[in-house]
């Protein structure tokens, strides 16, 4: 009788401390013994010889739409581009889905459709708008990971725009709770401003947009939330930062003892205004695509260790919202990512900055678990859910329209060369994904 469900072995174990050659036993979903040569045998048993075994990957940043925009991704779509990615867990944010998760009754919805359709595990942002204080205790009292709001308009209707007040009032109740609210922080006075100028002029190229959302902008905003943050006492994370300035005030506000985070995405390290010109709406995002100076900066934050996590702010649309290429105002912000995280952390940060493979486990595995309270998860040692992405590292292939699993096949990543071929996904001790496909639940 096998001793294991599934036993992994012979595979370069990346761990947020070491890369070392081994074997990884599984049992009723847990990792149960990680050694040189694991004794006994697996039901099932996979030889990584050549591979990278990380641990599945926490996304802490996705839109998913569904309910009520399912048009736009849906959860299995969305969850099923993710472990083809190599990522297992990821945080849903509230808007983009109508209703979107602003009580508990919306929360209990996405709940009971995600238990059904997500092939990896969900978690779920709570909104904070002007209509849902009071209901933030219930919402944290029901699982949220933590709180979002926008300091500028969101671009949907029913999720509103947090002003000073409810600012102010939401995060004396997360604090209250001790839940951590992140922010989209970009300054809606000057955002506002500098597009009614700009679209008056009929200035409306790709470099207009992005002039539109200056860095400035980001940094505004985010020296105001550090004010709340430090009055209300409430935990605080900042989205999405574009560029090392933002990085570095965040920073500095850490080191006066504010509890404040930090998460870029995937697109600020490997896309620029350039692309934003030449692939028209599909690089479109708010903020927008910096130049590549600014590029090299953040990586410098992030070889640094100042960047807390890295997710892929993953916010589809139909690809007809995403064919603007004359006016850069209309159109859809946001884009299609979630599947190429860890190909860009490979490619752009591994093999051409020396990124460590040990950081990138620290990145989107053990500071999300920690910041955010997942128990057991981001990390490969025995106790720890087994979630796990098997990778061919050097395997470089041509992103195509055709490999992308949304609902929408479309992505600025198209077109990319990439290195780090996902073989194999394994979610809670089970493979989900294998060479290209989905095994059936
Ligand atoms: N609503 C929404 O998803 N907005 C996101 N898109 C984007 O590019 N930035 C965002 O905050
Ligand atoms: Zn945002
Ligand atoms: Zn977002």
């Amino acid at each position: 009788m096998a001793t294991y469900d599934l036993i992994i072995r012979n595979g370069q174990i990346v761990t947020s401390e070491s890369v070392t050659t081994g074997d990884i036993a599984i049992k009723d979903g847990k990792i149960v013994e990680v050694g040189s040569q694991i004794s006994g045998q697996g039901t099932n048993e996979i030889n990584a010889e050549g591979l990278h075994v990380f641990p599945g990957l926490i996304d802490t940043h996705v839109h998913f739409n569904e309910p009520g925009r399912t048009e736009w991704e849906g959860i299995e779509t969305g969850s099923k581009s993710l472990a083809a990615g190599g990522v297992t867990s990821y945080f849903d944010m509230p808007l983009n889905s109508t209703p979107p998760t602003i009580d508990k009754e919306n929360l209990d919805i996405k709940k009971k459709l995600s238990a059904e359709k997500s092939v990896v595990n969900p978690n779920f942002w709570g909104g904070l708008v002007p209509e849902n204080i009071g209901k933030l205790k219930e919402l944290h009292e029901n699982g949220v990971i933590g709180f979002k709001a926008f300091m500028s308009p969101s671009g949907i209707d029913d999720f509103n725009r947090a002003d000073d007040e409810t600012l102010y009032k939401g995060m004396k109740e997360i604090a209250a709770v001790g839940s951590r609210l992140a922010v989209h922080a970009e300054s809606t006075v000057m955002c506002d401003q500098l597009a009614t100028e700009k679209i008056r002029a009929g200035k409306t190229s790709a470099r207009d947009f992005v002039e539109s959302r200056p860095i400035i902008s980001e940094i505004e905003a985010v020296r105001r939330l550090i004010s709340y943050a430090e009055a209300t006492g409430c935990k605080v994370h900042v989205v999405h930062a574009s560029s090392k300035k933002v990085v570095d005030v965040i920073n500095e506000a850490k080191q006066k003892g504010v509890d404040i985070t930090v998460e870029t995405c995937a697109h600020y390290l490997a896309l620029t205004v350039k692309d934003l010109e030449e692939k028209g709406g599909l690089a479109k995002c708010a903020p927008p695509l910096r130049d590549q100076d600014e590029v090299d900066d953040l990586w410098t934050a992030v070889l640094n260790g100042e960047v807390d996590m890295i997710a892929s702010d993953h916010s589809p649309a139909p690809t007809s919202m995403k064919t603007v290429t004359d006016n850069y105002f209309e159109g859809w912000g946001g884009i299609s990512g979630a599947q190429s995280t860890l190909n860009v952390l490979l490619t752009e940060g591994h093999f051409k900055r020396n990124l460590p493979l040990e950081k990138i486990v620290t990145l989107m595995g053990t500071n999300p678990a920690k910041v955010f309270g997942l128990a057991n998860k981001g990390n490969i040692a025995v106790g720890y859910d087994a979630d796990i992405a098997i990778v061919n590292i050097n395997e470089s292939f041509k992103l195509e329209n055709d490999d992308l699993f949304y609902r929408h096949q479309h992505s600025p990543y198209v077109g990319m060369t990439f290195n780090g071929k996902v073989k194999t996904t394994i979610v809670n001790g089970k493979v989900v994904f294998e060479n290209g496909t989905f095994l059936d639940a």
